[in-house]
């Protein structure tokens, strides 16, 4: 789990890093959002064509417009249709971002091929570019805000250019649509470049609040809720690895005494040792939470064997140090019992795996505590 960074490199990271899970289940829940909102919008397309037609324009650009209008709808509906399927496609909103761009640049040429001014100062049709920049932070996604909003001050700036470039000396003019200006010009790219860095500064809240949402308060640890979103990709990934996994449920002894011993400050600095001291046993690519009071959960790329070995290793090494002391200063015993389950033959699921574990700590309690079990009695 990444570690909440607020440093310069950590706001970087955060944003640019790989999504992790819960990232990519909320993404796909905005892509869904985004899809709706382009169907809805893209019916609404087509009442264009008809107010063209009753306002007097010609039959050719109530055609274009009804063509145009149709092709929208379609692809709407195409992305919406790939937006609801099961299996996620991490190109779609890239893809969906580049269409809703380049249809707004479309657009703004066909307006050019009639009024230059129109397309350089429409309000309404630039505006769609801003919706597709603001609509990125749904997707919960730092690189596609820079992406969309890089992509869509190329496109118009290219437009803008050509058609200031194009008309010579004078500036695009028109009695509608007023006299385009290059400070005008710029100030809308301009727009573009700062609406990109709001939809990045949603992302990265929204990124540290599920950060936050999945931690432990006390010791900063994954929490439960992070465990059970997390723990079958772990398990998915060792499946297809051919590769050991072993599930630690560890609960410390008689904390109750600890606390009434040395006081639930002491208690609290005990649990965060504690956790300080489980990390340090970690090696790639394996986890620890909290997910209780004084329970700990710890996901180890071992088998059942290695992994008890190496807890046990722990808890004779823990007898040693004197992580807690009592109200008069003299060290307090701590200790852990602990029960393992490996992945798959004790449970092919995290629900499983830990009914298992917890089923074998329970049996080390009754057995007098500060110890490691990894088979049924
Ligand atoms: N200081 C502190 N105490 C906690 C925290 N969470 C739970 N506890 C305490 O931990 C104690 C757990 O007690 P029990 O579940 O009865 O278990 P125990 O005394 O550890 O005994 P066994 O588990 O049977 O060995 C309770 O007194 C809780 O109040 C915490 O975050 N900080």
């Amino acid at each position: 789990m990444r570690a909440p960074q607020r440093t310069r490199q950590g706001v970087v990271a955060t944003l640019f890093g790989r999504a992790d899970e819960v990232m990519l289940e909320l993404g796909a829940g905005g892509e869904l959002m985004v899809a709706r909102v382009r169907a809805a919008l893209s019916l609404l397309i087509l009442l264009l064509p008809l107010i063209a037609a009753s306002g007097g324009h010609g039959t050719r650009t109530v055609v274009v417009g009804l063509a145009l209008a149709v092709f929208a709808n379609l692809m709407a509906q195409v992305w919406l249709a790939l937006a609801r399927r099961q299996r996620r496609h991490p190109w779609l909103p890239y893809a969906t971002a580049s269409y809703d761009i380049s249809m707004t640049t479309l657009v703004l040429v066909l307006l050019a091929t009639r009024e230059p001014a129109a397309a350089l100062n429409s309000v309404v049709v630039w505006n769609f570019y801003m919706l597709a920049i603001a609509l990125t932070a749904l997707r919960n996604d730092g690189r596609l805000a820079v992406y969309v909003g890089g992509l869509a001050v190329v496109q118009y700036a290219a437009l803008a250019i050509a058609l200031m470039a194009g008309t010579g000396e004078a500036r695009p003019a028109s009695l509608g649509y007023g006299v385009a200006s290059v400070a005008g010009q710029v100030e809308r790219l301009l727009l573009l470049a700062m609406m990109t860095v709001v939809a990045c500064a949603v992302v990265y809240r929204m990124q540290r609040l599920v950060d936050l949402s999945g931690r432990d308060g006390l010791t900063g640890l994954p929490n439960r809720a992070w465990l059970l979103q997390h723990a079958p990709r772990q398990l998915a990934d060792s499946r297809r690895e051919g590769r050991s996994l072993t599930l630690g449920l560890l609960d410390l002894d008689g904390f109750r005494r600890i606390n009434a011993d040395a006081g639930p400050r002491a208690g609290d600095r005990a649990i965060r040792g504690i956790a300080l001291r489980l990390q340090t046993m970690l090696e790639d690519d394996e986890s620890l939470s909290r997910i209780g009071g004084q329970e700990f959960v710890l996901l180890l790329r071992c088998p059942a064997g290695s992994a008890w070995e190496r807890l046990d290793r722990l808890r004779r090494d823990m007898a040693c140090e004197s992580l807690v002391v009592d109200r008069d200063g003299r060290p307090l015993p701590l200790s852990f019992s602990a029960g393992l389950a490996a992945f798959p033959p004790d449970g092919g699921d995290v629900s499983a795996l830990l009914g298992v574990a917890d089923r074998r700590l329970q049996q080390a309690k009754r057995a007098g505590r500060n110890r490691v079990e990894a088979r049924d009695a």
